[in-house]
């Protein structure tokens, strides 16, 4: 189902677990920045309503979203104690073919860390055509992406946790 025919905001708690005991990291890009601090607050005030403690959140900044790669595996070492880490980026397609570079790049990149780690990573990065579609999916018409990684990020917690138990 494309984000236009859904609501990237709405979740039913009941259907999500308390996130009281699970420790957050979230590495946030610079680039396009009005975009990824509405991602953010998206992600955190969601992270907060399921029952995170603000204590167990820990941001990290990195300049744009190709460092998240680098950002994300670096918290992780950093951070024992993390449950679960979500990037946040916002990628806008300029004059040139960077743009597929650096999308595709960021992709593979938390691909391999989801697959090499034993830390989930949350797939939070706009890949947007233009402005407009950014602040649509950061708290605008279509919701907020950030919230919608932030339920990802508590439910990924849950079935790390869950996994650990049935070993
Ligand atoms: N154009 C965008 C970028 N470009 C910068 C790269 O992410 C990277 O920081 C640079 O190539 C140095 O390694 N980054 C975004 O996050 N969003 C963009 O639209
Ligand atoms: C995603 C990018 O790197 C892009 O916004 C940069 O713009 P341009 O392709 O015009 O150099």
């Amino acid at each position: 189902m494309a984000t236009e025919n859904k609501n990237l905001s709405q979740y039913d708690k009941a259907t999500i677990p308390n996130a009281k005991n699970f420790r957050f990291g979230i590495v946030v890009s610079e680039w396009n920045d009005t975009i990824t601090e509405g991602l953010f607050q998206g992600a955190f005030d969601a992270l907060i309503d399921c029952g995170a403690i603000k204590e167990n959140i820990v941001r990290w900044n990195v300049p744009g979203s190709f460092e998240l790669i680098y950002g994300c595996k670096k918290i992780m070492e950093s951070f024992e104690m993390l449950d679960v880490v979500i990037a946040i980026g916002s990628v806008i397609q300029g004059e040139t073919k960077h743009f597929d570079f650096v999308c595709d790049g960021v992709t593979q990149g938390i691909k391999d860390l989801n697959i090499q780690g034993d830390i989930p990573v949350i797939f939070c990065v706009l890949t947007d055509n233009n402005m407009q579609q950014s602040i649509d999916r950061s708290g605008g018409k279509h919701g907020n992406k950030g919230t919608e990684a932030a339920i990802a990020a508590i439910k990924m917690a849950q079935l790390r946790k869950d996994a650990k138990f049935y070993k």
